[in-house]
């Protein structure tokens, strides 16, 4: 059913279909629709952002994302002397539960102390924030911000090199010389933790906090399967062979630009795998035991000076999906046979 005609009221339509599948519905009629998307940008709220630094508050430990109303948004833009028509650069990011519009608009062209001290808040880098925020923020403004930085640069056609116009939802841009339609693209990235059954592959990057190990990770090449894609990047990154692989799940991943995590379980032989750590890729990789895994996970996920000035293993946040990686192969160890 497509929400038309005498359903034009969100909310009678939210009232015969109250699903999830109203919501994505509903969601995909704003997409489809200027027109009905533009009734949803009178009647939603909006995520501000800042040449993309969300708007946030900070409540205690934890940053709280005020949702704007459009009248606040509007009198804003009144004080900056700003068309109201700035609300058309925003773009949709999701719905209540009452089919009441979500979108994310970035104020990077106007006075942003102005703004902080009018909504009596702070412009705030995502990635300082991503750990403090709270539940259904956290995605939604990883989302918003990967979607806002995808239109940012995305402003031309790669083929015509002509301006490109963004759809009043934000969810495609198209170049009306040639018709050609853009999608906003994630990369796809596969992180997988390597077993040998009894100890456990982690590694680590330069540029991770010091004592700081994770899960491989590596973009898929175009043309890869996410098997194939597992394979070269654990023969590139430890030079070894997996033997066997299976998917957990997977996650968005905003930093440093869109990312989709794909993440898996792969196993090694025990008599194969000696690791030869690919010094271009890594600062270095081991194989830990359950123990060590569990005493790490016991630890806060920072870093942690040893007396001989050497640093303590620690895991990624319970957010990152490198953290649910370890956690089942820990359940995974406990539970099977010694
Ligand atoms: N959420 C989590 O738990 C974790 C997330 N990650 C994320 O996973 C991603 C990949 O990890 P990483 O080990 O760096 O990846 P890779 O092992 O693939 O190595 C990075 C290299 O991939 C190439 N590259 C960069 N961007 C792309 C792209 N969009 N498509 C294809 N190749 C690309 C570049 O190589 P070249 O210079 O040759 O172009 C870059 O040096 C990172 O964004 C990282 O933030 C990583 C670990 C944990
Ligand atoms: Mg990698």
């Amino acid at each position: 059913m497509i929400y038309q005609g005498v359903y034009r009221t969100p909310s009678l339509w939210c009232r015969l279909h109250s699903t999830y599948v109203r919501k994505m519905r509903y969601l995909f009629e704003l997409k489809e629709d200027d027109g009905i998307c533009r009734q949803a940008q009178n009647s939603g709220t909006f995520y501000l952002f800042h040449n993309l630094s969300p708007f946030l508050k900070k409540v205690g430990s934890k940053y709280l994302a005020p949702q704007i109303s459009v009248a606040e948004m509007k009198s804003m833009l009144g004080k900056f002397r700003q068309n109201e028509q700035m609300i058309e650069d925003s773009v949709l990011i999701g719905c209540s539960d009452e089919c009441m519009a979500y979108f994310a608009l970035d104020l990077g062209s106007l006075e942003k102390s102005v703004i902080e001290s009018e909504l009596r808040g702070l412009f705030t880098e995502l990635r300082k924030a991503f750990f403090q925020l709270d539940g259904k923020d956290a995605p939604l403004l990883s989302s918003a911000q990967a979607l806002l930085r995808w239109h940012d640069t995305h402003q031309y056609c790669s083929k015509t090199g002509q301006p490109t116009q963004k759809n009043l939802a934000g969810s495609k841009r198209v170049c009306h010389t040639n018709g050609i339609i853009y999608y906003p693209q994630m990369s796809p990235v596969v992180i997988t933790l390597v077993s040998d059954g009894s100890r456990c592959l982690l590694a680590r990057q330069a540029s991770f906090p010091k004592g700081m190990y994770s899960a491989l990770a590596g973009f898929c090449d175009v043309g890869e399967t996410l098997e194939e894609t597992v394979r070269r990047e654990v023969a590139e990154e430890v030079g070894l062979e997996v033997e066997s692989l299976w998917y957990s799940a997977s996650q968005h991943w905003p930093f440093p630009n869109s990312s989709l995590m794909i993440a898996c379980h792969a196993m090694v032989q025990p008599q194969q795998s000696k690791i030869s750590v690919n010094k271009l890729e890594l600062e270095a990789a081991g194989w830990f035991s359950l123990e060590e895994i569990m005493e790490a996970l016991g630890r806060e996920p920072k870093p942690l000076k040893q007396e001989d000035g050497s640093f303590s293993l620690w895991l990624p946040p319970k957010w990152a999906i490198a953290h649910q990686l370890i956690q089942e192969w820990v359940k995974l160890q406990a539970s099977s046979p010694a």
